[in-house]
């Protein structure tokens, strides 16, 4: 049975959207991975799931890359205001409000998370800063935005060998669900970021990394808000102050409409 999909990106993070809201999809691991694999599926750095809710104009759901449902997604969250013109989007991560404004799209994504078993870490330490190190980065601010942030701030990030060092991070033990690794400059116009993401890699841009990163230099005072984070993908805005909820404004970009045999894929 043939599937329609939409191809987005928001920033250069792209996704494969199936709009399940009329018809159900069965989503797993398997055909998450194989959807997503740029050789032999349609590739993508996460696949989104639109489903009927019974608390928002629609649900989100969203697996990385490796083919793992994860709680949120911020360029997604955008691709799919864009998309569908939903106001209120229900994600594993929470309550995501959206609205467009031109070509812009503007979405708030809940207030952020700091306590350890929030964001989470496997022991009882301080998140503001962790006392721990990796190589050459260390003392990270750990936050929770719907899903799981470490923030590197470094004075040159394009030195930092991300590669070697995003998945060491991702993968250790202090993290129980993985984490997302951002390394960001600090600058007087804005933040230069770039983000390892859990089960996706490098990517050109991190919604939710630009927004933990914001959020994690306005709360050390490093910022105010609303700060510009440019990523190699692009920029966002972001907005936050202590007890609001996050706010991050951006583009939303539709590539193509596409058909596909799921079942000759799994
Ligand atoms: N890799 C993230 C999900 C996608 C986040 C990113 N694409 C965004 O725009 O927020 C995670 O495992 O939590």
């Amino acid at each position: 049975m043939t599937r329609t999909f939409h191809k987005m990106h928001g920033l250069g993070n792209d996704f494969v959207i199936f709009d399940a809201r009329e018809e159900p999809l069965a989503m797993d691991e398997p055909l998450a991975r194989a959807v997503s694999d740029r050789k032999t599926g349609i590739g993508c750095d996460q696949l989104v799931v639109l489903e009927k809710s019974t608390v928002a104009d629609l649900r989100m759901r969203i697996w990385n890359h490796d083919g793992i449902e994860v709680e949120s997604c911020g360029n997604a969250s955008r691709c799919v205001v864009a998309l569908t013109h939903a106001k209120t989007i229900e994600t594993g991560g929470g309550l995501v409000r959206g609205e467009e404004d031109g070509s812009d799209i503007e979405v708030s994504l809940g207030e952020p998370h700091f306590e350890w078993d929030q964001v989470p870490v496997t022991y009882a330490i301080p998140t503001n800063p962790m006392p721990m190190a990796w190589g050459e980065l260390h003392n990270p601010v750990a936050l929770s935005v719907g899903n799981p942030h470490v923030v590197f701030f470094v004075d040159n990030a394009d030195s930092i060998d991300l590669d070697e060092l995003g998945p060491r991070i991702e993968h250790d033990p202090v993290f129980p669900d993985r984490i997302n690794v951002n390394v960001a400059e600090v600058h007087p116009d804005g933040i230069r970021l770039r983000t390892w993401e859990r089960g996706a890699g490098i990517t050109r841009a991190c919604g939710t990394g630009a927004s933990a990163t914001a959020v994690a230099a306005i709360l050390t005072k490093r910022v105010q808000s609303p700060v510009k984070v440019t990523m190699r993908g692009g920029s966002l805005t972001i907005a936050w102050a202590p007890g609001e909820p996050i706010r991050m404004r951006g583009s939303a970009t539709y590539v193509f409409k596409g058909e596909i045999e799921l079942e000759a894929l799994a």
